[in-house]
């Protein structure tokens, strides 16, 4: 049986893996021209978990995401979202399965002309018909739910920290109630501290809302703290994936140098071992 991550029981594990199959992408090949970027990779997402997705630069993990918002053509696979395979959902189910997905695109990707209360709207415009006012309490509560000051609501993006301007976007992508969320590097450029809280409220939210997580990132600490389960693209496919623990005896050379190289050894494993949280190993 697989190892427990750290501070976590193998109870929790093996719920992870018992759990229903929320998204599965099987076989997914796509190219660009002569250019190979995913050839039959193969993914599946469990229902309530943070999934952590990785892999070295330009390997193909914004092609995979984009692949699975049909964002790109994939020349063959079958991806299948809350049971409905993609290619053969009709455009009234296609709908429904969009207002079930939330995306955090990198940098936030906020528009700038509009105001938080007004990004966060966006969704709502576009998917639902509701009275200007129920529309701005929903915001106004989604503002709270990820932490915001209530005076962020008609902030513009330009007048927000880089750690609001997430919560921002976040707050935007969970604008519909969302079951599953898309992170594309939700902490790449906040500092330390800025970064475990935004795990946290992650956390957080998985924990409340019962929200699964797909999550591309770079960030070792997020993997390490808040990361269910770790999913490592490489040779255009997922080379492997399980637990922090697992990754941490996996001989391949790109995996080992990743998790227990010079940057991941800073992060004790000693005291990863005692259970501690994001915000205590940062
Ligand atoms: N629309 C496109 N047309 C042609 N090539 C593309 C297109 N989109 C992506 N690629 C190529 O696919 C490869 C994978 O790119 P991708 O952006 O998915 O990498 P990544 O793993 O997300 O990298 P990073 O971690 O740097 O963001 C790259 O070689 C990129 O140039």
């Amino acid at each position: 049986m697989e190892q427990a991550p750290q501070g976590r029981t193998n109870e929790a594990v093996n719920a992870a893996t018992d759990r229903e199959i929320v998204l599965s992408a099987r076989d997914i090949t796509v190219a660009f021209g002569e250019q190979v970027v995913l050839d039959d990779l193969s993914l599946d997402v469990y229902r309530g978990e943070i999934l952590g997705f990785v892999g070295a630069s330009g390997s193909g993990k914004s092609v995979l995401l984009r692949t699975i918002l049909g964002l790109n053509r994939k020349q063959s696979g079958t991806i299948t979202l809350f049971d409905v395979d993609l290619d053969r959902a009709s455009e009234a189910e296609r709908l429904r399965l969009d207002m079930r997905l939330g995306m955090l695109f990198q940098h936030g990707a906020l528009f700038s002309a509009l105001t938080v209360l007004e990004n966060i709207q966006v969704p709502m415009r576009e998917y639902l018909d509701l009275p200007k006012e129920l529309m701005n309490e929903l915001a106004r509560l989604k503002i709270e739910l990820v932490g915001l000051p209530a005076t962020a609501a008609n902030k513009f993006p330009s007048q927000l920290s880089g750690g609001m301007i997430k919560r921002a976007a976040l707050a935007r992508a969970l604008a519909l109630d969302p079951d599953i969320v898309f992170l594309d590097e939700p902490t790449s450029g906040l500092d330390p501290i800025g970064a475990a809280e935004f795990d946290e409220l992650v956390a957080k939210l998985r924990d409340t809302m019962g929200l699964t997580v797909y999550m591309v990132t770079h960030d070792l600490d997020s993997l390490f703290s808040v990361c269910d389960r770790v999913a490592v693209l490489g040779n255009r496919k997922v080379l492997v994936e399980g637990t922090i623990s697992k990754m941490l005896t996996v001989e391949d050379p790109w995996v080992k140098s990743y998790f227990r190289g010079k940057r991941a050894r800073q992060i004790d494993p000693a005291t990863r071992s005692n259970g501690q949280t994001a915000g205590m190993m940062r």
